[in-house]
């Protein structure tokens, strides 16, 4: 039965690879993909990882129809076995109803990759809807970590190097930026919560405010 599977998680946690490697496992067989994203860092029309693979894709734009597309496709004689959406974050519902139709009435599987919540935790809304319709939702096993050290779960945006919490939802983006550009960091919910970046978490530390104090010089209890 072909299915619809949103594999989320947050920035950095290797959902392109995944959806590299898905690829690849399948061409190796002879399957034929067709790979779709939208806003890819490394340009558009591309499929990129941070491991360093890349392959060609079809930009899937504002007004991109993705079932006319691959109807269009298969009408021409084209071969299509599987579909891959990365970045699908950035689709609109409605394209994410046309990609629940692909599986539905093409009869293909169609694998989605995105992250779920944008700097503000709120959900985008392609995400939004992919969480509605899919058949199943993987969260990816390697996880991506906090300076803390807990999971992250959440992801922030900074900019001049400071955490922010306001701005427009969409602005391609990375992680390990310098501090000049917007840039974003993976944390887990309580570290999001408090605004604590490492760099934050780093001046914190160093601040006098926050050194130990000496038990000799604190006045007594009663005093
Ligand atoms: N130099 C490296 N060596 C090993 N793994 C790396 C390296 N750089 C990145 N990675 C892995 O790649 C992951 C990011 O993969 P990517 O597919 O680009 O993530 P996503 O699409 O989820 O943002 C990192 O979490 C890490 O596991
Ligand atoms: C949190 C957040 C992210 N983005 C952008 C930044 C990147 O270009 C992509 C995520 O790509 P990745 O492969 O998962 O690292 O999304 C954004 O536009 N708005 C946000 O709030």
């Amino acid at each position: 039965m072909p299915e619809l599977v949103f594999f989320s998680g947050t920035m950095d946690c290797g959902k392109s690879t995944l959806a590299l490697q898905i690829e690849h496992n399948r061409s190796a067989r002879g399957l034929q993909g067709m790979i779709f994203t939208r806003n890819d860092r490394a340009g558009e029309g591309k499929l990129s990882s941070r491991l360093g693979l890349v392959t060609d894709s079809v930009e899937a734009g504002e007004g991109f129809d993705f079932y006319a597309h691959i109807v269009a496709h298969l009408s021409a004689g084209g071969r299509a076995d599987y579909v891959i959406a990365d970045e699908a974050q950035f689709l609109t519902p409605e394209q994410i109803d046309q990609l629940a139709r692909v599986v539905d009435d093409l009869e293909l599987d169609v694998f989605a990759f995105g992250i779920t919540t944008d700097f503000r935790t709120k959900l985008f809304p392609g995400s939004q809807r992919l969480v509605e319709l899919a058949d199943r939702i993987e969260v990816l096993q390697v996880e991506a970590l906090c300076w803390c050290g807990a999971r992250a779960t959440h992801n922030a945006r900074t900019v001049g190097g400071q955490m922010v919490v306001e701005g427009a939802q969409v602005v391609v983006g990375d992680v390990n930026q310098p501090e000049t550009v917007v840039g974003y960091e993976v944390l887990c919910r309580r570290h999001h919560r408090r605004r604590l970046t490492a760099a934050a978490a780093r001046a914190a530390a160093l601040s006098p405010d926050v050194l130990p104090v000496d038990p000799v010089s604190e006045p007594s209890a009663g005093a």
